[in-house]
């Protein structure tokens, strides 16, 4: 069968840097899979690669056995791929609700010709997709919906993260790609993310997910398979369980902070 998402021999360099090294990965329909590795090993780079920030230097990315490599990042989002960033990238200074109808943007027809000369089609789209963002938003996190009209920028760090997250839904897409999803999180805050993602995944059965973590808690609480990327290769695919005990990934990672989770 066609993996819903495949990655064939990506490489990237930069100068003298191979940074993604001949990277293979597939992720099936359904399916969570983690992506695991020491800082500076790779795994934002990687993302922006399948998510058409850069184009790689070799190899391909296939969405629905699609050749999609090298499209622009918007292709790629209306394509079904959606993703959060490390660092936040929404509109502070709209309310929670706006920030989520932008994300549907890919999936709105009306423009700014629109706007200008059938204002009565484009107000009654946008409402539409103001009504279908607080469905999303009171679907994935009830908290968030509670205080949909406040503004982005009010919001603390962890709720601005699940916000990107909802943001990232609203594109209506078959792989969500998520990069360190509760980096700078504490527990509380770790516990309320993965709340949202179990809603999410109830809520959207044949959604896929891509997620680079460091915290092992949810890495081994959340994913069906765990891949490892250390200096750019990947050094192992598999069952969290049976990876975590393979002494190349001890060496490389784990070692240091698995022993601490454990
Ligand atoms: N645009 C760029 N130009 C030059 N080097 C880059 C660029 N983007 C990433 N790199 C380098 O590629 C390597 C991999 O970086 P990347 O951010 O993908 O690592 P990472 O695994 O996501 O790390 P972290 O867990 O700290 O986020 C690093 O050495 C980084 O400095």
């Amino acid at each position: 069968m066609t993996p819903l998402l495949e990655v064939r021999g990506l490489t990237i360099r930069f100068g003298g840097l191979v940074a993604v090294n001949d990277v293979n990965l597939a992720l099936s329909a359904n399916e969570v899979l983690c992506i695991i590795g020491p800082n500076g090993a790779g795994k934002s780079t990687l993302f922006n690669m399948i998510s058409g920030v850069y184009r790689p230097s070799a190899g391909e990315v296939l969405l629905e056995g699609q050749d999609i490599t090298g499209w622009p990042a918007h292709k790629i989002t209306a394509a079904g791929i959606a993703r959060t960033f490390q660092s936040s990238r929404l509109f502070n200074d709209l309310s929670l609700i706006d920030n989520v109808v932008i994300g549907m943007h890919c999936r709105t027809r009306s423009g700014v010709f629109d706007a200008l000369l059938r204002p009565g089609k484009a107000r009654a789209e946008l409402e539409a997709a103001a009504g279908k963002a607080g469905d999303l938003l009171q679907a994935i996190s009830p908290e968030l919906y509670a205080r949909r009209h406040s503004l982005a920028g009010s919001l603390p760090q962890a709720d601005r993260r699940r916000l990107e997250i909802a943001r990232a839904l609203a594109s209506d897409p078959k792989v969500i790609m998520l990069d360190e999803p509760s980096s700078g999180m504490d527990d509380r805050d770790t516990d309320a993310l993965m709340e949202d993602v179990r809603r999410t995944m109830a809520e959207r059965p044949s959604l896929s997910y891509l997620i680079i973590e460091h915290d092992m808690r949810l890495v081994s609480s959340l994913p069906d398979r765990v891949a490892v990327i250390d200096y750019g290769s990947k050094i192992a695919d598999g069952d969290f369980a049976d990876v975590r005990l393979l002494p190349r990934v001890q060496e490389a990672y784990l070692g240091q902070k698995a022993s601490q989770n454990a």
